[in-house]
């Protein structure tokens, strides 16, 4: 009887479940979208249970679809949405509060704070991260601070917290397992990414109890079994990664200097760094890019908060096209943006700036602008901001890349392809199979229950699909990078008012 993987993705917007085989090939797959909570300016909230019930319905979707049994699959790998952390009551399995989003800002000013206390420096150096809102700890404090009561039962050992990937496994294992891996962790503010484990400092610095943590366990084991109501009988769970890790795996960006990037809601590009941590000193993210067995691959990465939400809110806000692939063609009506050039701070700007009051702006409007410029300075301002990091993780590896593995919803536009190897000067090279996050998490659980026996086995599974090649003459480029260039100034002056 074949086996299978079954890959849970549960990402921002939507939960998804992937049944692959051994080729890596897709069997089936089911995805749902789930609601977006926004009670103030600012904050973003999800319900951790419409979480849980959608990614269970969407499991048991995908092995029914593809007409299995709970017996024929191998082994079930998670990735997730990262940062966004759930507190919860062990005993009776409730939450606390909803989940915050990693989008959400209510803890900028406290960050703030911490920046004007000068405690960037040990922090970055603990955790390879910045201070930011972004990241968990400042959002399971707020919830401590705020919720009554909150703060005396985490004391007493009560509660739990943990990212998503916690959660799903806390609910699919009936409350056995309370764990995490190292790629989630390293995205909490919380977890040390030379000593592997739960740092006191920071603990201390954000007033969160011990006894609420996650045990942290490799990106690629047998971490327990699933209940057997969850698909009919007992499957191991093997595999765990943050999303943007995920993808790196299933890009199989396993050689040091090697990227990518992933065009979703926002936009994340990592580099393999290889087994030692560099702290970046042009504002980048260090985080772990997944531990097997002893061996830690550490990487560089960029985050940027806005890239596919752009063409979502021309489509939602602006009413420009009804769906989000007829941006292409409203774009590849002009020549060019004609001087248009859309800044989309709308939640504050990510790496490289991290300016947390940027506004949103489009500049350099003359009295022909249209959609179709508006349309085309929307994709520009993915590849810019993707060139922004580029431009800084160069500098803090010392490499200089030629080729950029692309994946995520955006990357099948061709435009914006090609818009992207021009700005960047390199070949951006985009795979057959673009579901690169959840074959990462395929991949990894395969590994761990000797499904696939190694990578290089996994390597011969990714196919590249097609290269945009950069145009070779670059100064039709200066000119855009150099509008950019100032663009970013003039929000970041506004910022400032
Ligand atoms: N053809 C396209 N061109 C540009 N953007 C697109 C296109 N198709 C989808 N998108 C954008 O990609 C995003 C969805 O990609 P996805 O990888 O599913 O995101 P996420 O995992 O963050 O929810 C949306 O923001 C959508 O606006
Ligand atoms: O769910 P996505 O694909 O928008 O990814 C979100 C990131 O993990 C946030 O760090």
């Amino acid at each position: 009887m074949s086996s299978y993987i079954l890959a849970l993705d549960q990402g921002t917007t939507s939960c998804r479940a992937l049944i692959f085989d051994k080729n890596g090939k897709i069997l089936a797959s089911a995805q749902e979208e789930f609601p977006q909570y926004f009670p103030e300016v600012g904050w973003v909230e999800h319900d951790p249970l419409e979480i849980w019930t959608t990614q269970e319905r969407m499991a048991r979707k995908a092995v029914q679809d593809a007409g299995l049994t709970a017996d024929q699959i191998a082994a079930i790998g998670i990735t997730n949405q990262r940062e966004t952390v759930v507190v919860w009551d062990k005993s009776t399995g409730e939450p606390v509060y909803p989940a915050i989003v990693w989008q959400d800002r209510r803890t900028a000013d406290f960050c703030d704070q911490l920046k004007a206390e000068g405690k960037a420096g040990l922090i970055q150096q603990k955790t390879g991260l910045v201070i930011d809102a972004y990241f968990s700890a400042t959002k399971v404090k707020w919830i401590l601070d705020n919720v009554p009561g909150a703060r005396e039962k985490a004391m007493a050992g009560d509660l739990y917290m943990g990212t998503i990937d916690s959660w799903l496994i806390w609910k699919m294992t009936g409350g056995q397992k309370h764990i995490t891996d190292v790629t989630n962790a390293s995205r909490t503010l919380l977890y040390n990414l030379t000593d592997l484990g739960w740092d006191a400092d920071m603990l201390t610095l954000f007033d969160i109890p011990s006894k609420m943590l996650p045990q942290v366990c490799d990106s690629s084991e047998v971490y327990g079994h699933t209940q057997a109501d969850f698909l009919g009988a007992a499957v191991p769970i093997a595999g765990i990664a943050g999303d943007q890790q995920a993808a790196l795996f299933g890009q199989m960006c396993t050689q040091e200097g090697w990227v990518k990037n992933t065009y979703g809601t926002g936009c994340f590009m990592l580099m393999n760094i290889g087994d030692k941590p560099i702290l970046s000193k042009n504002n980048l993210l260090t985080t772990i890019g997944w531990k097997i067995g002893d061996e830690v691959s550490y990487a560089l990465e960029g985050s940027i908060f806005m890239a596919g939400a752009i063409v979502q809110w021309l489509r939602d806000q602006l009413e420009f096209f009804g769906d989000a692939q007829e941006i292409e063609g409203l774009a590849s009506s002009v020549e060019s943006s004609d001087g248009v050039v859309l800044v989309p701070a709308f939640v504050g700007l990510g790496a490289p700036h991290w300016n947390q009051q940027a506004k949103g702006q489009i500049l350099g409007l003359n009295r022909g602008s249209h959609k179709g410029h508006i349309a085309r300075a929307a994709l520009e301002a993915i590849a810019l901001q993707t060139r922004d990091i580029l431009s800084a993780m160069e500098a803090d590896s010392g490499v200089k890349i030629k080729e950029l593995r692309v994946d995520g919803g955006a990357s099948v536009n061709n435009l914006l392809m090609q818009i992207q190897a021009d700005v960047l000067g390199v070949s951006v090279v985009r795979p057959k199979m673009v579901e690169t996050t959840v074959s990462g998490a395929a991949f990894l659980a395969g590994l761990a229950v000797g499904y696939w026996s190694n990578t290089e086995e996994i390597e011969r599974i990714w196919e590249k699909d097609q290269t945009f090649e950069a145009n070779p003459d670059r100064s039709s480029m200066e000119q855009l990078l150099a509008q950019w260039d100032r663009a970013i100034e003039t929000v970041l002056f506004w910022s400032k008012a």
